[in-house]
C-alpha cells in the first residue's frame, strides 16, 4: 500500500490579486523521487515553500510528514530538509563549520555529529577540504555537500529547488546517485529541475503551468499520453513561456546533452 507522506488539497497561494498557485491538488508517497516541473514562474518555488513551512498557503489543506502546514510548521521543518540553488552553505565558512552549523539547528548531538561528518567527509572525498572555506569550492562540490547537510539530520522529506542548475552532466548524474541513495535510506525526495533528462531519472512527475498542476504520472505514462519519444517533448506541449519576462520569465527548458 502506498502511503501518502505530502498530502495537498486545493492550495491557492495569491500574491496580492496574482495567484502563484491556482487550486493544486496531489499526493506524495513515502520513499518516491517525485518531480515538480514546470516553466519559470509557474509556481514551485511558491510551492515548496510552503510545503517546507516557511510561507503560509491562502487557503488550502496540506499536511506535510504527518503535520498541518497552518499549525505546525515548526515539526514540518524539523522533519524535512531543504535545498536551493540559491540558498544552502555559508560561502565565508569552512566545510567543516557549515556542517556543524547545519548539524546544531536540527539538534543532532555533538557526538553523534562528529561521527556523521567523519563518515560523510569521507563518502564525500573531502577530508582534505575540511577546512576550506565554501567561497573557494568547485560549485559540484558545493552542491553535493549542501544536498548531505539538508539529508544529515535524516529528515523524512527532502525539498529539492534545482539542485543541479550550472553543473556539468557527469556532476549532474553523480549528483543523482546521491539523490537515489537517499531515496534507497527511506527519504522521500521532492525535486524541481529544468533538465528533462533528470525527469526521466522520477517515479512521477509533475507538470506545472501558471500556476496549475497540467499533468501528473510517471515518466512513461506521461509520454505515452502526449504521444512523446521523451519527456522534454511532453514538457514542451504542456508548459508556456511565463506571461511576464521581467519577472525572470521565459522559457528556460533545458534538453538532455
Ligand atoms: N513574494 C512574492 N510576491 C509577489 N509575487 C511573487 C512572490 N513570490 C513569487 N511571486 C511570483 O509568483 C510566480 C511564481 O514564482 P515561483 O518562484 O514560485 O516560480 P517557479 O516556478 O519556482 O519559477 P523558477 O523556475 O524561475 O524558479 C512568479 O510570477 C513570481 O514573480
Amino acid at each position: 500500500m502506498k502511503e501518502e507522506i505530502i498530502r495537498v488539497k486545493n492550495l491557492v497561494k495569491k500574491f496580492g490579486s496574482f495567484t502563484a498557485n491556482d487550486n493544486l491538488t496531489f499526493d506524495v508517497y513515502k520513499g518516491e523521487v517525485f518531480g515538480f516541473l514546470g516553466a519559470n514562474g509557474a509556481g514551485k518555488t511558491t510551492a515548496i515553500r510552503i510545503l517546507s513551512g516557511l510561507s503560509s498557503p491562502t487557503s488550502g489543506k496540506l499536511n506535510v510528514a504527518g503535520f498541518d502546514v497552518y499549525t505546525e510548521t515548526e515539526k514540518i521543518k524539523k522533519n524535512i530538509g531543504y535545498m536551493s540553488q540559491k540558498f544552502s552553505l555559508y560561502e565565508d565558512l569552512t566545510v567543516a563549520e557549515n556542517i556543524r552549523f547545519y548539524a546544531g539547528i536540527y539538534g543532532i548531538s555533538p557526538k553523534r555529529r562528529k561521527e556523521k561528518m567523519g563518515e560523510l567527509l569521507k563518502k564525500l572525498e573531502m577530508e582534505k577540504a575540511k577546512n576550506k572555506l565554501i567561497a573557494g569550492l568547485p560549485l559540484g562540490w558545493k552542491q553535493k555537500l549542501a544536498f548531505s547537510v539538508a539529508v544529515f539530520h535524516e529528515p523524512k522529506i527532502v525539498f529539492l529547488d534545482e539542485p543541479t542548475g550550472g553543473v556539468d552532466p557527469v556532476t549532474r548524474r553523480k549528483f543523482w546517485d546521491m539523490i537515489y541513495e537517499a531515496a534507497n535510506d527511506g527519504i522521500t525526495v521532492f525535486v524541481t529541475t529544468h533538465y528533462m533528462d533528470e525527469a526521466e531519472y522520477c517515479d512521477r512527475v509533475s507538470i506545472m503551468d501558471a500556476g496549475k498542476i497540467e499533468a501528473l504520472d510517471t515518466p512513461a505514462k506521461l509520454k505515452e499520453k502526449y504521444n512523446a519519444k521523451d519527456m522534454d517533448e511532453v514538457f514542451l506541449r504542456i508548459a508556456r513561456a511565463s506571461p511576464n519576462p521581467s519577472e525572470g520569465g521565459g522559457q528556460e527548458t533545458i534538453t538532455n546533452e
